[in-house]
């Protein structure tokens, strides 16, 4: 009997967080428990490109989930160099690659250099984010009935924002009132602990402009997968590691049917939980606690009723299905 072949996917995109590249020796995370390995980072990026290169079907696009170089190449006046290399491994792809904002992409840049950047993957036009303020939320529709929505972690922080600007001022406010630490990145005592300088959160204006989008989503039928740098889940990331409002991001995507799930990075280790509302959280391994000989990418094929994640390395296979609608 001929074998039968599984069904094609309707799409497939690839999935990538935290290269952290720097030409620099390995170091240690701020704990010196965990090895970064920042030069091999690059390498390991290549060979991801390598592979996604041979999917079949070929990929639609990938989506990398923020610091995609690392802080310290800000120290070394190597920030241009690194993004550029990083950049021109992504390119050899051919496919568009969706970029989140991280805290390291703002310790090397300042907002208006990264407009200025191949990060900045946001498209012209009716497609684009929140009009007030200067925030990088956008969504797109790779197939009918699919939506991608890219939320920016960092509206609300200080990191990014010019120190004469009112949404510093409010952002550092609120970090102060939260976290009455002298090293604002510390989150010793913290009943939040989430409320740390190296994060951010979502702005009222992005929040609303979200909420309209999932109910155009809601009236269309569509399944959304939503990206950010940061989690907005608990049981899908260390406390620390959390957008500073998680809980409003969370309350948004609740109050519509639409989202099947939610990817992240920061978090170096990972994470994964199934909400009580049946939303796949997904916290992606970071390349760059990742040893050589491993890897930390994956390839996400779409059908009609799942997602199924072709983790490679440190990331795991792992078959989401979606429980809504
Ligand atoms: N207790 C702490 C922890 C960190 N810092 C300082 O905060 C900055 C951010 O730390 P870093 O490890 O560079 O951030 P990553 O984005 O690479 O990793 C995020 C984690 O995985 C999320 O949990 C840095 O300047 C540290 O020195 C601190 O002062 N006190």
């Amino acid at each position: 009997m001929e074998a039968v072949e599984p069904p094609p996917p309707l799409f497939a995109f690839g999935v990538i967080a935290d290269i952290q590249y720097a030409d620099a020796e390995d170091g240690y995370d701020f704990s010196g428990c965990r090895r970064r390995y920042y030069r091999q980072s690059l390498q390991l990026l290549r060979d991801a490109v390598e592979a996604w290169a041979a999917e079949r079907p070929p990929l639609a696009f990938v989506l990398q989930l923020g610091d995609s170089i690392d802080g310290l190449n800000a120290r070394r006046g190597e920030a241009e160099g690194a993004l550029a290399q990083v950049l021109a491994a992504l390119e050899r792809l051919q496919v568009p690659v969706h970029h989140a904002w991280g805290n390291h992409e703002f310790y090397n840049f300042s907002r208006d250099r990264l407009a200025h950047t191949g990060l900045n993957s946001r498209p012209d036009g009716a497609m684009a984010g929140p009009t007030a303020g200067d925030c990088q939320a956008y969504h797109f529709s790779p197939a009918l009935r699919f939506r991608v929505v890219v939320l920016d972690a960092y509206d609300l922080s200080i990191l990014g924002r010019e120190p004469d600007s009112p949404r510093y001022r409010e952002s550092l406010q609120l970090l102060r009132e939260k976290n009455p630490n002298d090293n604002l990145n510390s989150p010793a005592g913290l009943k939040e602990p989430q409320f740390v300088e190296f994060n951010g959160g979502f702005s009222q204006a992005q929040l609303d402009w979200f909420n309209e989008i999932l109910k155009f989503s809601d009236e269309n039928q569509e399944k959304v997968v939503v990206m950010g740098h940061l989690p907005i889940h608990p049981d899908a990331s260390d406390r620390v590691s959390l957008a500073w409002n998680y809980e409003d991001a969370l309350s948004v995507i609740h109050s519509h049917q639409s989202v099947v799930c939610f990817l992240a990075g920061h978090q170096h280790d990972g994470g994964y939980c199934l909400d009580s509302h049946g939303i796949h959280h997904l916290t992606l391994e970071g390349v760059i606690e990742t040893p050589p000989e491993s890897n930390a990418f994956g390839t996400v094929y779409v059908y009609e009723d799942k997602m199924v994640l072709k983790g490679r390395g440190r990331i795991s296979e792992r078959v989401m299905h979606f429980w809504r609608q």
